[in-house]
């Protein structure tokens, strides 16, 4: 009996082995990567288990380890891929405006794709890219969002009413759905008068399944199991969209997609490519801005009235907002820029990669190595900004006074980057920099609002676990009393 019971002790031992062994070398970089500063898996693998979202991860892991190495990049183990995450701006921008790099394509397989297409501005390359980024940018220019944003801030006002307590992040986002809705598709979701609306309701469920960290971690799951339902309503989806655009074919109107349509150049499977990419690309970080930025407004009052102090000194009662009225408060763009700093929406870049060296400083990133920029540890690194775990709009006091989106602290005006840097950098953020200011404005004008004592923020925003890596606070509860 002795004899069988050391037989098998010994053959477990060498199973523990065998698996200590394999999962080893499976989180070992290859050597061609060793030489860069790499986090330890351990602690990966502990936050990546408990759901822990990528913006507290940086601020937990990688910028410690970062800045106790003195590193600009390091290297991240991410389900068994190795990645380069770039935590210094100067670095950053670089490695961004470097032409080879290109963006890597997610795995073939998976859903997300049915949804998106491939030939659209986010995943086309070389003169395909350089052709979808000219015309969404002509496009772009062409349209005049700034009344419509101000008609659904009049809409947004309306469901705030006399006040109360407001579930924040829930109008924020239906707020941007009407957004993108009415100034890219040139179509009214009506997602703040009728949040159930068919098409909106089919749109979260999608995305939801879409976004699955188990089909999107293990893109094979798809093939393993694949999801029928969703596939039927992905293509109710897709086919909802169609019609939207066939709409503004036979009836033009003053909108992106109108504007792309005038343009010879594009196949009909690439407008429908981009009107997919642009409508998912269009809301979601915008809702995220918009949420953190009325929260922190009310969570710091003297900033809020401030803020509001300046806009009232700005603008008559009842005046509509113009442009040039913008930069008459420089404290509300300050107001701004530090919000999107401060709780960033959009933490990493797509992972970009090059079939060359790619130079990081010192450090040289072998061909083919996944780089991302990490915006998030950019944006809170203690080597690029003082205190920066503090919300402070002086800090962005008296900076350079160019375009929005371009310039930051006094003296550090290259480490804001919330919009990515270099030529993918975003194409929309002055138009996302006017949603979040129409909003900010109106209910500047015509509430006071509070956080209330039992928030689940009060202690530092939280937000939801998002695969796609997007900051995206949730349950914000805000206390408004009309003024
Ligand atoms: C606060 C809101 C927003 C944030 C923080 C944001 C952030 C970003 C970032 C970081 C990138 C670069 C991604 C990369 O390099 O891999 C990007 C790209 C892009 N964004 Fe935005 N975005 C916002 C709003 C919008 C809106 C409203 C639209 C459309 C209406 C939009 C359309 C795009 C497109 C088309 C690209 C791809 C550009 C290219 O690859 O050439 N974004 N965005």
């Amino acid at each position: 009996m002795p004899a069988v019971h050391s037989y098998v002790l010994s053959i477990l031992y060498a199973i523990a082995l065998v698996v200590t062994a394999a999962l080893y070398r499976f989180t070992q970089p290859p050597a061609q990567l060793r030489h860069i500063p790499r986090i330890p898996v351990w602690q990966l693998c502990v936050s990546y288990l408990s759901g822990e979202v990528e913006e507290q991860r940086v601020k937990r892991i990688l910028l410690p380890f970062a800045n106790k190495h003195r590193a600009d990049i390091v290297l991240v183990w991410c389900f068994g891929e190795w990645m380069v995450h770039i935590v210094d701006s100067k670095v950053g921008r670089a490695i961004m405006e470097n032409r080879s790099l290109k963006k890597q394509q997610p795995p073939a397989h998976m859903l997300f794709w049915q949804l998106t297409g491939r030939e659209n501005i986010f995943f086309s390359d070389g003169a395909q890219w350089q052709r979808h980024s000219r015309i969404f940018k002509a496009a772009l220019q062409r349209t005049a969002p700034m009344e419509q944003f101000a008609a659904l801030a009049r809409r947004l006002c309306a469901l705030v009413g006399d006040g109360g307590r407001v579930c924040w992040n829930d109008l924020a986002h239906r707020f941007t759905l009407d957004a993108v809705g009415t100034t890219v598709l040139g179509y009214d979701f009506e997602a703040l008068g009728r949040p159930e609306g068919s098409l909106i309701t089919l749109y979260n469920r999608v995305m939801a399944a879409v976004a699955d960290p188990l089909y999107v971690f293990v893109p094979a799951m798809e093939r393993w199991r694949p999801r029928r339902q969703v596939r039927k309503e992905l293509d109710m989806l897709v086919a909802g969209l169609s019609e939207i655009m066939a709409a503004k074919k036979a009836d033009p109107g003053d909108d992106v997609i109108t504007y792309m349509y005038e343009e010879p150049e594009l196949t009909y499977k690439e407008l429908r490519d981009n009107t997919i990419v642009l409508f998912m690309a269009g809301h979601d970080s915008t809702a995220g801005s918009i949420s953190s930025l009325i929260f922190l407004l009310g969570l710091y009052p003297d900033v809020q009235a401030r803020a509001r102090a300046e806009v009232t000194s700005v603008l008559r009662p009842g005046e509509e907002v113009r442009a040039e009225h913008f930069t008459q408060m420089p404290y509300l763009r300050a107001v701004l820029l530090e919000s999107l700093r401060f709780n960033n929406p959009a933490n990493v870049t797509l992972p970009r990669v090059a079939d060359v060296p790619v130079q990081a400083g010192a450090l040289t990133i072998p061909p083919g190595t996944p780089i991302v920029l990490n915006m998030s540890a950019v944006l809170h690194n203690a080597r690029l900004w003082r205190d920066p775990l503090v919300f402070d709009p002086e800090r962005f006091l008296g900076a350079d006074d160019a375009a929005d989106g371009g310039d930051g602290e006094k003296g550090n005006a290259e480490s804001w980057m919330p919009f990515g840097h270099g030529p993918h950098q975003c194409p929309a953020r002055n138009f996302a920099m006017l949603e979040q200011r129409t909003v900010a404005i109106a209910l500047l004008r015509q509430y006071k609002w509070s956080i209330p004592e039992d928030s689940i923020h009060r202690k530092g925003i939280r937000n939801a676990f998002s695969t796609f890596t997007l900051s995206l606070p949730y349950d914000v509860n805000i206390d408004f009393t009309r003024i």
